[in-house]
């Protein structure tokens, strides 16, 4: 299925942000046809598509119209908040969802890929339960014992997470996580805190026609849920890489398809423990943006359009930092680029986001170096030079 495809392909892309105009850069490289879709206008991939739409994606009439309207071959989810249902109805019409219809079904919430991988494949994880009320939650927190870390089933980047001390810390983070969830859910999932020495993500490139290969592991680090900084390689010992290798292909494996997927685990002394996964680029990745002869976004494109990928070369030590709003502002401008462009082997990636909030992501900066220390320090120098105005 799907190897030399003829080019140009058109493809819909579901979800608009810095993932997606990465993504949309290296489709046109290829003279692809993309529309973006999200749900607000001037989104960072619609600057760079062919066209572009304003839905809720989570409406099933509403993605229909836009996919009468465009007729695409491929749909390439960028988010998780999609009514996936309607994907697969889309998929039964022929139309190629990326990785799959159901793939997209089971890691839109955080439930559905955890028993998956938990009880369907015997998969470490951390211990967890389930809360749709507060007299629930208050119940399964105790059995998961303290401290533990509560998140709404469906959302991202860390919105509605909280680490819970004690029971007396359990209503407000049912109160968060409730308030902060994307999509109509009710549900929180409650996890023993894994008290990790790093945590890394696995690019894993499943394709339709050749083995699934993966990228040097990237180390990373967040706050509040939310990625600030990442290098690859990750520097964990050869075993350990290979144990979260065989994790994420059975993972995929189970899911189907074609396309990359970002796989996330925390690493201890003793264990590799699978956390979750996302079926597309990872933002974590971003650091394969000067990492990789071929990033994130163009092994998506060439996993998807079943073009070859030969060689994936990991080009040394390297590093990204977020450059994060602190305040809500509805024009964007930035200063103390060009600080940071003075500096050899450093880059900047600015996401032309339309409007600002406090931690919104609107850039990261990127390093080369001659060891991770080193890359780390560059680029988070760098992204704290570019402030936002
Ligand atoms: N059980 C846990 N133990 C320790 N830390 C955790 C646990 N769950 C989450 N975290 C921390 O919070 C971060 C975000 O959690 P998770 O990946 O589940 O959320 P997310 O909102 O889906 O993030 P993203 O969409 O950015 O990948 C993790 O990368 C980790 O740093
Ligand atoms: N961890 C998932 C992730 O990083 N997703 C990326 O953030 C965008 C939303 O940003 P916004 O919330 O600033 O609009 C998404 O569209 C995607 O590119
Ligand atoms: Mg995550």
């Amino acid at each position: 299925m799907h190897n030399s495809t003829k080019l140009p392909q058109k493809l819909m892309l579901l979800g608009a942000g810095e993932l997606g105009k990465e993504f949309v850069i290296a489709a046109q490289r290829l003279g692809n046809y993309v529309i973006a879709v999200d749900r607000y206008l001037n989104a960072p991939a619609m600057q760079v598509a062919d066209c572009y739409e304003v839905i809720s994606m989570l409406s099933a009439d509403e993605l229909e119209t836009v996919v009468q309207k465009h007729q695409p071959d491929f749909i390439v989810p960028e988010i998780e908040a999609i009514r996936t249902e309607k994907l697969v109805e889309f998929e039964k019409r022929g139309i190629t969802v990326i990785p799959t219809a159901v793939a997209t079904n089971y890691t839109m919430n955080r439930d559905r890929i955890r028993e998956l991988a938990h009880q369907e494949l015997g998969i470490r994880t951390a211990k967890y339960g389930y809360g749709s009320t507060l007299e629930e939650l208050i119940g399964v927190a105790d059995q998961i014992g303290f401290p533990n870390v509560v998140k709404p089933v469906m959302s991202s980047s860390g919105k509605g997470q909280s680490v819970v001390k004690n029971q007396e810390e359990v209503a407000a983070a049912w109160n968060y996580a409730i308030a902060n969830s994307r999509g109509d859910s009710q549900k929180v999932i409650v996890e023993e805190f894994i008290n990790f020495e790093i945590e890394i993500t696995l690019l894993t490139i499943k394709q339709w026609n050749a083995p699934t290969i993966f990228c040097a592991p990237i180390g990373h680090r967040q706050e509040r849920g939310d990625y600030q900084e990442s290098w690859q390689p990750a520097g964990i010992p050869e075993d350990q890489i290979l144990a979260a290798q065989a994790i994420a292909k059975k993972v995929t494996d189970a899911l189907g398809g074609a396309g990359i997927f970002g796989v996330e685990f925390f690493i201890t002394q003793e264990e590799v423990i699978f956390s979750e996964l996302s079926p597309r680029p990872h933002d974590t990745g971003m650091v394969t943006l000067i990492s990789q002869n071929l990033n994130e976004f163009e092994l998506h494109l060439r996993a998807i359009l079943g073009l070859p990928i030969p060689h994936i070369e990991q080009l040394g030590s390297a590093a990204s930092a977020v450059i994060l709003a602190d305040k809500h502002s509805d024009t964007v401008a930035f200063t103390g680029v060009a600080e940071a462009l003075s500096v050899p082997n450093v880059d900047i990636r600015l996401f032309g986001k339309p409007n600002a909030h406090p931690y919104r992501r609107m850039g990261v900066a990127l390093a080369q170096g001659n060891n991770i220390l080193e890359a780390r320090e560059k680029a988070k120098k760098a992204a704290s030079q570019v402030k936002i105005i």
